[in-house]
């Protein structure tokens, strides 16, 4: 049989047919170039009997151009593909296209020419050539990494080339990567941490799917226990997954696989250079990659021996994409287990309450580290009542919280503040006419950054400078800055505690590994007293000589009535409030509120996770909230306001009359403006015995819109926005 069926990368395509010419070899997986009208796309080769299209009569095939020079997409990824494209009511083509995710490596073997130092010297030498030479010994990048490297013009270097200084070296773009040694230190695990571990390697030998929820406390060791595991599956020969959530963490995380196992893992990030991603794809592709640590994207890379996978912080909302394919990395990942016939680890302080839902009804195993490692206890947790305490105008410190700060840096220890804000301030105005600055683009203000100097909208980008005068009248020196972000409370600290070093830790200032490992350097050496940070600094950093959390305002997250709002909040306080006395010196927690009796707050400061659970469970199982029911979005956009309005009314009218769902809306979205396209949305709340994909598709397959008009589907949502 030489007729093939191709899934095709364009999702306004169906699959296409072809013929298979003499003498080319394909089977299901392979990926080929696949003749389209003059223009010849990439296609993967499926099943046909799991890929309804038209059937075309023999004589009309095409012949396929070719076949890539990579592995066959296995099996089990192509069923994961499939199971996300159907869950997610996504077109499996854009699925797809995050498996094929770096052009580069489909191309095939190839060379590449890097640069290094020859030990020459120039005939000339000038101050700019001088530096380019010290900042290089050691280097070999291509003649643009090593202008980065020694921040001087290409031109300059191409000088050094012609006379010698430096000279080409013919690299292999797929030169394997160093292999982790499985025993090459070994720890000695305490018996709850050992007990874990056992049962993970066991699971790993076995080779079944098997899913673990691994809720151990803030410090408990959990990444320890879970690099048993992987160091099992790396014995066998098998690959390993690790998902984190930010990039942030990444380089915290590399230093102790690296002690752990003699060198780093294989890093897959939307940062990564071409090169780089190249060489990881084709590397996990052919099996080689022993480990392979990754944001969300990492999930649907081609591993062929796939042995394990973890996913750390599996509680952390950022696995959820909010755009494109809306899929939940930490739900995907325990079907590519199903898949892959493999054991999952989600590891978390502060599980899911839908994990904990399914460690309960059994389909999990969970497994608990109740304690931390070694004689490090829990931190003590209190409030300070905003009412009571009030911090004097236009500061937000109370006295208690800059007490215990001013008692730190008596005694050398290190302190953190948390406030969920980045930038100076969320809101400039006019004093002089009231006039506030709001994005052209999104409904949404524009945050003032005072270190960049700018004004700029966190949803689009859009940025400008802070002007002189007033647009609206003219007015100059009349701008006022409305309510903290970190860098106001970096300013705050500056004027109490003049001797305190600080450091602003944010997306803005941790925005490549380089800097989060930067970060993470200066506050183990000790060069940082107090850290102002957002999200990005509760979870995964492990700092010793931290013994004083602040919580800023523990009330924000509350705010704006996200139907998730409680389980974050709860997730982000207990997340910093780990972040103190994970050393031998016990650690303090500062709440900053003005509703200490609210039932998270409250349960914050009696450290009762299980009362903060039980009332969360009651109020989902209440609204019919996931895990008791289900909820789903529709996102309905365009350019024109007129035709967005019209068409979210069109699917209005044309909803389902179902018994077993609510549906609401539609309304224009809270953001009603993002990236100039007008939004409106409708929400529905489904029973668990709804086939709620199967409805939407038939719902929203029986419409047809004006060709601006965008409409997504959110399964799941984690952003009501
Ligand atoms: N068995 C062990 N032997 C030596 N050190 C250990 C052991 N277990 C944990 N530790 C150390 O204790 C500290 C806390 O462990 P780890 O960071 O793995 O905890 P965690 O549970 O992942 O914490 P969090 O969820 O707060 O990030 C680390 O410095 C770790 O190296
Ligand atoms: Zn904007």
């Amino acid at each position: 049989m030489n007729r093939v069926r191709c899934l095709v990368l364009n999702a306004a395509l169906g699959p296409l047919d072809y013929r298979v010419p003499e003498g080319m070899a394909v089977e299901a997986g392979s990926v080929v170039e696949c003749p389209l009208g003059p223009r010849t796309v990439i296609g993967i080769i499926w099943e046909a009997e799991r890929l309804p299209g038209a059937e075309v009569p023999a004589e009309k095939l095409r012949p396929l151009r070719g076949i890539l020079p990579v592995p066959p997409l296995p099996a089990p990824l192509r069923r994961l593909m499939e199971w996300t494209a159907d869950y997610y009511v996504a077109p499996l083509a854009s699925v797809a296209r995050m498996a094929l995710s770096s052009g580069g490596a489909l191309r095939g073997p190839a060379t590449m020419i890097e640069y290094r130092l020859t030990g020459g010297m120039p005939e000339r030498m000038t101050p700019q050539r001088q530096a380019a030479m010290e900042a290089l010994e050691h280097e070999q990048a291509t003649i643009r990494e090593l202008a980065g490297i020694a921040g001087v013009s290409e031109g300059v270097l191409r000088g050094l080339v012609n006379q010698g200084v430096l000279e080409p070296v013919e690299v292999d773009c797929d030169r394997p990567y160093d292999r982790a040694l499985p025993d090459f230190a070994r720890i000695t695990l305490n018996p709850d941490q050992e007990g874990a571990a056992e049962l993970f390697r066991a699971a790993v030998r076995a080779r079944a799917f098997a899913p673990f929820l691994l809720d151990g406390v803030t410090g408990s060791g959990k990444t320890e226990t879970y690099f048993e595991p992987m160091a099992e599956a790396i014995r066998d020969g098998r690959q390993v997954l690790v998902l984190l959530p930010e990039i942030a963490l990444t380089e915290a995380f590399l230093a102790r696989f690296a002690a752990r196992f003699g060198t780093a893992p294989v890093l897959w990030h939307s940062s990564l250079k071409s090169t780089e991603r190249r060489r990881a794809w084709r590397s996990i592709a052919c099996g080689d990659a022993q480990v392979v640590v990754g944001a969300r994207s990492a999930l649907f890379l081609p591993f062929p021996r796939l042995g394990l996978i973890v996913i750390d912080e599996a509680h952390e909302v950022s696995f959820k994409q909010d755009d494109g394919v809306r899929y939940n990395a930490r739900d995907v990942a325990v079907m590519r287990a199903h898949f892959e016939h493999v054991p999952v680890i989600l590891a978390s302080a502060t599980p899911a309450l839908e994990s904990l839902a399914m460690a309960e009804n059994g389909t999990y195993a969970k497994i608990d580290l109740p304690s931390r490692y070694g004689a490090a206890e829990l931190p003590a947790i209190r409030t300070i009542d905003l009412t009571q305490e009030k911090p004097g105008r236009g500061a937000w410190l109370a006295e208690p919280l800059v007490a215990a700060l001013e008692e730190r840096l008596d005694r050398g220890e290190q302190s953190l503040l948390f406030l969920n804000r980045r930038g100076y301030a969320p809101l400039t105005l006019c004093r002089n006419c009231g006039f506030r600055f709001q994005c052209p683009n999104c409904s949404a203000w524009l945050v003032e950054h005072r270190f960049s100097q700018r004004l700029a909208c966190h949803h689009c980008g859009h940025e400008t400078p802070p002007p002189a005068t007033c647009p609206e009248c003219g007015e100059p020196d009349c701008l006022v800055a409305c309510g903290p972000g970190v860098e106001r409370i970096a300013d705050e600290v500056a004027e109490l505690l003049p001797d305190a070093r600080t450091f602003v830790a944010t997306s803005d200032t941790l925005n490549s590994p380089g800097r989060a490992a930067e970060f993470v350097a200066m506050v183990e050496g000790g060069a940082v007293d107090i850290i102002i940070g957002t999200q990005l600094v509760t979870k995964g950093f492990h700092f010793p000589d931290l013994t004083l959390v602040g919580v800023v305002d523990a009330d924000l997250g509350l705010e704006g009535g996200d139907l998730r709002a409680a389980e974050r909040t709860y997730q982000q306080i207990a997340q910093v409030a780990g972040r103190a006395g994970r050393g031998d010196k016990p650690g303090e927690v500062l709440l900053q509120t003005r509703h200490p009796d609210a039932p998270v707050i409250a349960a914050l400061a009696d450290g009762d996770r299980e009362a903060f659970y039980e009332a969360e469970t009651d109020a989902r199982r209440f609204a019919g909230a996931p895990p008791f029911g289900r909820w789903a979005a529709i996102i309905v956009s365009s350019e024109e306001e007129d035709e967005a309005r019209d068409a979210a009314q069109r699917i209005g009218r044309a909803r389902p009359d179902m018994e077993e769902l609510a549906i609401y809306g539609p309304a224009p979205a809270p953001l009603s403006l993002l990236r100039g396209r007008y939004r409106y949305r409708l929400l529905i709340n489904a029973r668990r015995s709804a086939q709620l994909q199967d409805i939407i598709r038939q719902w929203l397959g029986a419409l047809d819109h004006p060709a601006g008009v965008r409409v997504a589907v959110d399964i799941d949502p984690y952003s009501f926005v």
